[in-house]
């Protein structure tokens, strides 16, 4: 580890691994989020929840450094995200397992070899402990009997799993998971959301979640952070931000199509389109 690295390591906070100030961050001209500050505790599952399109997924890309900050800072472990060379981004994201829209399986890998490829690729365990670890993170995730299988041969929920074995190989301190329950029907959904729960405790893991689903995600979250307009709008536990009054948060929990966010995108008015004087477009 660089001595920079080391030094600021050792004012991390003990109770907070990823620590997020003023951060600021636009695509192009577009700004997607302003001044957010936030800290996730570790070893808890926080769900960053809100309206399509608030930056939810913008903020995992932060924190694993596939877009950097133009304002604002994003410490892991008391190491600077925006500050790191390649040699240093790399050796963060060792440190974190990503499931992004539950990233694709190797289609023409079986599920041992699938888990086995970030061991194959970042260690050099010899195969007999390579294997040993492949099939205990398959055993974590209920699947060690399913090792010979190939992506093809699996239902969605268990595809699913597979990844979050991949995910664990390494065994990372933080696993970032978005919409991991996208279109998976209601027992799959229950299962990967317990899986999620029960690794995260088991592992002693930092797990952030983004998430659609209400229900489900503040069954499971131990912190929920609400991003409306930019920021958040409310973070806290899941009883409390049920509880909060805050009309965003309401329009949210409640599901209400309109309210402070728009259900229109915006454009010409009715009256405009539709009106005496409605224009062809
Ligand atoms: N690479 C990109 N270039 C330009 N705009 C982008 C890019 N990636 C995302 N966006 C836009 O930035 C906004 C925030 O995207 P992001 O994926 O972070 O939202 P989200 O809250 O995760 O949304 P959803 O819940 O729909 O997945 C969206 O309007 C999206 O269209």
């Amino acid at each position: 580890m660089p001595l920079d690295t080391v030094a600021s390591a050792a004012k991390a906070d003990h109770g907070v691994l990823v620590t997020i100030r003023d951060l600021n961050f636009s695509y192009g001209e577009r700004p997607i989020l302003s001044g957010v500050s936030l800290d996730i505790p570790r070893g808890k599952l926080t769900a960053i929840m809100g309206a399509s399109g608030g930056g939810k997924t913008t903020i995992l890309r932060l924190i694993s450094g596939q877009n950097m900050p133009p304002a604002g800072s994003i410490h892991f472990d008391g190491v600077d995200v925006g500050v790191q060379d390649q040699k240093g981004l790399y050796a963060l994201r060792r440190r974190m397992g990503m499931l992004f829209q539950f990233g694709a399986l190797f289609t023409d890998m079986t599920v041992f070899e699938n888990v086995a490829f970030p061991l194959r690729e970042h260690s050099r365990l010899t195969e007999r402990l390579l294997r040993d670890v492949v099939l205990m993170k398959l055993n974590a995730v209920g699947l060690r009997g399913a090792r010979d299988l190939m992506p093809g041969e699996m239902s969605g929920g268990m595809a699913r799993r597979v990844a979050l074995a991949r995910a664990i190989a390494l065994d990372p301190e933080l696993v970032m998971y978005d919409e991991p329950f996208a279109g998976l029907d209601p027992i799959a959904l229950g299962t990967t959301a317990r899986l999620i729960r029960r690794l995260g405790d088991a592992l002693g893991l930092t797990s952030v979640l983004v998430s659609h689903d209400l229900d489900i995600t503040f069954g499971i979250a131990d912190h929920v952070v609400i991003l409306a307009n930019g920021g958040i709008a409310v973070q806290g536990t899941p009883d409390e931000v049920r509880r909060s009054e805050d009309p965003l948060v309401r329009q949210f929990v409640d599901g209400d199509i309109d309210g402070p966010v728009r259900f229109q995108y915006p454009g010409p008015s009715l009256e405009q389109d539709f009106g005496p004087q409605g224009g062809p477009r």
